[in-house]
């Protein structure tokens, strides 16, 4: 029997695990906290992060990178986007010669303005590996109980894209290749700063166009930004960009959603954060895109506005109005 190392236990870690481990591989799963490490192995599920799914047989949770990374090929990176790089240094001791590192992450690195390719290979500089991105509209409670899901698998190096396709693809995921490994990873970082925005304008009882509109100009703006950045515009109107972004700016299933109508209805952001375990990446990821949309000179008029709301104290009431009245203009990419 094949296996495979995930490193990082949380919703997705845990809903990726099942699927491998259900694929018949068998699963070394890093957990980093002590909680959710107990949990997995005394109740044989993720009490804390993805309630109700028990673990197969097949996963084996460890908290020590020797243990799970100890002659593994393919390697899962699926750790908050702050801790992506920490992860990789520690793991880096352990990871063979032409590793394959997976990564599903969504995230930009908050001081570096980094994605997790570009850090992956600042921490494996001098090192042979090939790397591959996973994303798109993929909640992990639903993979968890197999409804169906497609997601975007990108390499550089297409036979890699292929395996990667193969590793992950069920009856009920269905993952599709790509090349374009920096519009992946950006469509799927940005999206969530547009769910914070469309959950803001729920929160407010802005109504259903307000929302359409706020998805297919954010869609336009973080195309712009990839685009000046490198990627490929059309990736954008792929899984990983308009997929996610149709997802997570719709469904209260979505954190970052959560968190922007929770702002909308009037709470605080150190309120929210205080009381959430899991991560909304579109926070930092906000921060991340607001200073690179300054860096290449980038309009991104409903990220400055998230920006000025989670990082600035203005009100969303003022931050949606701002975003109405500014002037008028074309619509175009
Ligand atoms: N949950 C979902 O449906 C999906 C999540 N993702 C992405 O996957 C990544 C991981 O997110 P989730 O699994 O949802 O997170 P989560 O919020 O469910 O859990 C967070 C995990 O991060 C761990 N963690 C916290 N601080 C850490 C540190 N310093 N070092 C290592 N681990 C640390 C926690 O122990 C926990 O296991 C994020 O980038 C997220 O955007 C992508 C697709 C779907
Ligand atoms: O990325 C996701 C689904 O594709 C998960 O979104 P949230 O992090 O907003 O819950």
């Amino acid at each position: 029997m094949s296996s495979i190392a995930i490193l990082g236990a949380g919703s997705w870690g845990t809903a990726l695990a099942l699927l491998l481990a259900e694929k018949g591989l068998r699963v070394r799963l890093w957990v980093h906290g002590k909680e959710t490490y107990q949990s997995l192995i005394e109740h044989r599920e993720n009490i804390y992060y993805l309630p109700g799914a028990k673990l197969s047989p097949n996963i084996f949770p460890t908290q020590s990178f020797a243990q799970a990374l100890g002659g593994q090929q393919d390697i899962v990176m699926v750790v908050p986007s702050h801790a992506y790089r920490m992860v990789l240094k520690q793991a880096l001791p352990y990871l063979q010669s032409d590793c394959h590192i997976i990564s599903a992450t969504k995230g930009i690195e908050t001081q570096t303005l980094l994605t997790m390719s570009e850090v992956t290979k600042q921490v494996l500089k001098g090192f042979s590996y090939t790397y591959t991105v996973l994303s798109g509209p993929s909640f992990a409670k639903e993979v968890s109980q197999h409804f169906p899901t497609a997601v975007t698998v990108a390499s550089s190096q297409q036979e890699t894209a292929l395996h990667t396709q193969k590793l992950f693809s069920t009856p009920y995921f269905r993952a599709y290749t790509h090349h374009d490994v920096l519009g992946v990873e950006l469509g799927g970082a940005l999206k969530n700063v547009m769910a914070i925005a469309a959950g803001i304008c729920d929160g407010l009882g802005l109504g259903h166009n307000a929302r359409a509109a706020l998805i297919t100009r954010g869609l336009v703006e973080m195309t712009r930004l990839g685009v000046k950045l490198g990627a490929g515009s059309k990736t954008f109107a792929g899984l990983s960009g308009l997929g996610d972004l149709v997802l997570t700016c719709t469904s209260c299933l979505s954190r970052n959603y959560t968190v922007g109508k929770r702002l909308g209805k009037g709470e605080g952001i150190k309120e929210i954060l205080s009381s959430m375990r899991m991560i909304a990446e579109g926070i930092k990821t906000t921060h991340s895109a607001y200073f690179l949309s300054q860096r290449e000179k980038i309009e991104m008029p409903i990220t400055s506005e998230v920006y000025a709301i989670l990082y600035q104290g203005k009100s969303p009431l003022e931050g949606l109005k701002d975003l109405l009245s500014r002037t008028l203009k074309r619509e175009f990419w």
